[in-house]
């Protein structure tokens, strides 16, 4: 009987000999820890790679680094299973896998608005030293449009002799808080290809999938890049769309949510993605619209995605208005004042803090000299991994102790079932910003808070009232 060792596998050709996929993911993250177990959980004999030893001893335990609801349970199975396996060492890689998915890290570069590529060309070039065989190399990760062809090449020049290694651009579209969800079953599976070949291979690693009616896309490298960063793009601009609408009624009244659920009710526009808040973060959006800016500069187009620094603009203009709320509901004067900030991560059910609206207004207050009192559900160890400042508590009850001020954002579930009683014994003052738009304003209101959040006219004085909002006399 072949063994996975000594059996030579034909990938691309009819002689084909294995009876289970290889696969290898490269880059043991948010996307790579989910996409190999959800890769050994169809089946397959999936090794993670990764060049973080720390992060690799943590799966290989079958503990995962990082919240994502319903993967550790996967990882800790299909770990047990011994389908899935974790290893640094791309020669083990190289000999024990025929597919390997690339899902590093493309993180904006620190002197630009561009893509930080080296993370990608690392793992290519490492296995580009040791593959003998057949191969086809899978990119998942964000790039910019022209970086597999660019590989391709790399691929032709550097591969070793007597190797048959071929490219294909697989990007990802998960969310992360759904990621087990989206790789299981996501709204479509797009593959850029360069020749056709690989085509097979990807229909059979993701025949259970498709078996469910998912669409798939079959195209060139080009388009399954810009596919991605096309998706990421309208959904940035939607969210700043709204955005720009409630910087509107914040200056003349209006409700911004009733705006967002009347036009979201005309189906060619959807009500998804329409959320005015404190904007978009995350390690994606925001990185995204900047690296493809950078790239359609570079390709000598330089006011074609102009807009999107306008997206930008706008979004990142979120933050400055609670940072401006917040000083004006406490006297404009920040220093020395107690504020409790609910939610730190970019988004409810993820630990991310990437680029993290919340963590950055946080940061903001407490330069401005306020005591700033923290708490997250699943975030504050990954905010005080990058700004131990602040006082990270364990419950909501905490931070809001004696607080001036509270600010809710990120929309966890906890803090949407707030109790404006509960929460008011413990404050100093009844004050707070919804930066999410998720509490009920008047029932607060009722309960005598002075509270005001995205999208709402607000006069410190006027906004006492029951009532709402009062619209500027024209
Ligand atoms: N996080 C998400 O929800 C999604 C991310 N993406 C894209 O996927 C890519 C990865 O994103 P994340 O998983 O969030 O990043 P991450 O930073 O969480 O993970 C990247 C991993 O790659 C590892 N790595 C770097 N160089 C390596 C090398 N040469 N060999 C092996 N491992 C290496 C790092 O140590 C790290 O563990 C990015 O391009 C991102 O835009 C796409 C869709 C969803
Ligand atoms: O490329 C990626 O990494 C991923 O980026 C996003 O996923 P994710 O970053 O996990 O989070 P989203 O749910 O898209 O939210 C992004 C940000 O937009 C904000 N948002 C979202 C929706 C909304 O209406 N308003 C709003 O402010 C969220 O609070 C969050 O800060 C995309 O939705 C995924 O399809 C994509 O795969």
């Amino acid at each position: 009987m072949l063994t996975s060792r000594n059996r030579h596998r034909f990938v691309f050709s009819e002689r084909r000999t294995f009876v289970t996929l290889r696969i290898s993911v490269i880059g043991t993250g948010y996307l790579g820890a989910t996409h190999a177990a959800c890769m050994a959980e169809l089946g397959y004999e999936v090794i993670g790679v990764d060049v973080d030893k720390a992060k690799l001893e943590s799966l290989a335990a079958g503990i995962l680094p990082f919240h994502e609801p319903g993967l550790p349970e996967l990882l800790r199975k299909n770990v047990a299973s011994g389908r899935l396996r974790f290893t640094d060492d791309y020669e083990d890689v190289a000999a024990n896998a025929d597919i390997h998915f690339i899902t590093v890290g493309t993180p904006q570069r620190a002197d630009s608005q561009s893509a930080d590529l080296s993370y990608v060309d690392g793992a290519v070039d490492s296995l580009l030293e040791h593959i003998t065989g057949d191969a086809l190399i899978v990119g998942k990760s964000t790039v910019p449009v022209g970086t597999a062809r660019r590989l391709s090449e790399k691929i032709a020049q550097d591969a070793k002799p007597g190797s048959n290694i071929a490219i294909a651009w697989n990007p990802e579209f998960l969310r992360e808080g759904f990621a087990v969800k989206d790789t299981l079953r996501p709204d479509r599976l797009v593959y850029g290809l360069e020749d056709g070949r690989g085509l097979e291979l990807l229909r059979e690693v993701y025949a259970s999938v498709l078996a469910q009616d998912v669409p798939e896309i079959v195209t060139d490298l080009e388009t399954a890049e810009l596919v991605k960063v096309a998706a990421n793009a309208f959904l940035a601009t939607k969210i700043s769309f709204i955005n720009a609408f409630a910087e509107v009624t914040e200056t003349v009244g209006g409700n911004i949510k009733t705006l967002a659920d009347a036009i979201g009710h005309d189906k060619r526009i959807g009500r998804q993605f329409l959320n005015a808040g404190v904007g978009f973060g995350g390690g994606c959006l925001p990185k995204d619209i900047r690296a493809l800016q950078a790239r359609v500069s570079e390709l000598g187009l330089t006011q074609t995605m102009g807009f999107l620094g306008e997206v930008d603009q706008i979004n990142l203009r979120r933050r400055d208005r609670v940072v401006s709320l917040a000083s004006n509901m406490l006297g404009n004067e920040l220093a020395g004042k107690h504020i409790c900030v609910l939610g730190v991560t970019f988004k409810p059910n993820s630990d991310d803090v990437r680029d993290s609206p919340a963590l950055d207004i946080a940061v903001r207050l407490y330069n401005a000299g306020a005591e700033v009192s923290v708490y997250d559900p699943e975030g504050n160890a990954n905010a005080a991994g990058r700004f131990p400042r602040l006082n990270y508590v364990d419950s909501h009850q905490e931070a809001a102790r004696n607080a001036d001020l509270t600010l809710v954002l990120t929309e966890w579930q906890e803090f949407r079932d707030l109790d404006p009683n509960e929460l008011g014994e413990v404050v100093a003052s009844k004050m707070l910003i919804d930066g999410r738009n998720v509490l009920d304003r008047p029932a607060w209101r009722e309960q005598g808070w002075v509270m005001t959040g995205p999208g709402e006219y607000f006069e410190l004085n006027s906004n006492n009232a029951a009532t709402g909002p009062v619209p500027v006399q024209q």
